[in-house]
């Protein structure tokens, strides 16, 4: 397994990325490390935000990618087709669900405005949260995965779990509210990413459908509509605008760039604290099942692994370096993987 701790480019990394490369075996699947010591060429640079969120156009079918796939599968099953195994391990536990939000609950889509979930998803997670406490922990802006969710009933943790805030509804009919809670360890950065957003969207104006999304304690630089020729003069404006802010860090999502602040505090942090707030930080019988497509889930995946407990999934249809034990292809299997639980759920209560 790799260390994703790797994943931040900083500024100086960033820079020799673009001047120089990573070889090719570090492009295994969409997680890369850009270390200096993997960086060759600036092709092989932009390899890797590509492969960060490959097309389906890519993932062809020759017989030599489906033996890749397969073998990695051997170590990754499919969390449907190992439902009744995972049921298994589940039986007498607390189970609670994390749910990563872009490429988990929403398809990848053009325009980050966009990803709305369907309605059988939203119906599902309803159920979801009937059953189990349940967190939707994404690196958008809290109150914008609200207006995409619009579930009163479940703890949101945005801007990568640097802003948490529990349920504004009970998750079960005639009980109170569930203890207020919020959490929010960057605050004091806010004025730093107002300002960086504001020099960022100047800076990046004259790119063609680069977009800057604030994400109140981060921000993301889309890559997405932006001609690939392009892809290396827009990260050089990001990596120069971050030069004059050594308290802010950079990693890398789906043809994304997301600048953060340098606090020890991540989606595995945001994990944590949410066992901790339910009371099951010291709990043995507690199931953690954590659902995430990105890289940035990988931190909460390796919480899960080092504290041998619950089920890591990656949501992917091509091999990736993971932390999650077991995969979904899509949000479509994300689905159906949570309703298999809601029924699960209901027929061992009977
Ligand atoms: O932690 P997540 O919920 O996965 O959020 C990570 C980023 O997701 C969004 O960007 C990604 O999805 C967009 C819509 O499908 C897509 O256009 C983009 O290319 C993806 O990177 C969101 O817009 C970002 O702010 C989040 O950081």
């Amino acid at each position: 397994m790799k260390n994703h701790e790797n994943n931040v480019v900083g500024p100086d990394v960033m820079l020799i990325a673009l001047a120089a490369s990573i070889p090719n075996a570090a492009v295994f699947g969409g997680f890369l490390n850009l270390s200096s010591s993997q960086i060759k060429d600036t092709n092989n640079w932009i390899d890797s935000i590509r492969a960060s969120s490959p097309t389906r156009t890519r993932s062809s079918s020759s017989s030599d990618n489906q033996d890749k796939i397969n073998s990695w599968m051997l170590y990754h099953p499919s969390a449907l087709n190992m439902f009744d195994q995972i049921a298994y391990n589940m039986k007498g536990k607390k189970i609670v669900t994390f749910l990563d939000y872009d490429g988990t609950l929403s398809p990848i889509v053009a325009d980050p405005d966009k990803a709305f979930m369907t309605k059988k998803m939203r119906a599902t997670l309803k159920d979801i949260a009937r059953h189990f406490p349940t967190a939707i922990v994404t690196g958008r802006c809290r109150d914008k995965v609200y207006s995409f969710v619009k579930l009163a009933q479940l703890y949101y943790a945005g801007s990568h779990g640097m802003d948490i805030k529990g349920p504004t509804k009970s998750r079960t009919p005639n009980k109170g509210n569930d203890k207020a809670l919020l959490c929010q360890p960057a605050s004091k950065f806010l004025p730093m990413i107002e300002e960086v957003y504001k020099i960022l969207l100047e800076k990046t104006k004259s790119v063609p459908g680069a977009k800057v999304e604030n994400n109140k304690f981060c921000l993301s630089v889309h890559f997405r509509c932006v001609d690939e020729k392009c892809w290396a003069a827009l990260a050089e404006q990001v990596r120069l605008v971050l030069n004059e802010y050594p308290k802010l860090k950079l990693t890398q999502g789906r043809k994304v760039l997301e600048i953060r602040p340098t606090i020890k505090w991540d989606k595995g942090k945001a994990l944590e604290f949410l066992l901790e707030s339910l009371g099951y930080d010291n709990s043995n019988d507690v199931f953690p099942i954590y659902i995430g497509d990105d890289r940035t889930d990988e931190d909460a995946f390796k919480v899960l692994r080092n504290r041998g407990q619950g089920i890591g999934i990656l949501v992917s249809r091509v091999p990736k370096d993971t932390e999650a034990s077991y995969t979904l292809k899509d949000p479509v299997e994300v689905e159906q993987f949570l309703r298999r639980l809601v029924e699960w759920k209901r027929s061992s209560t009977q």
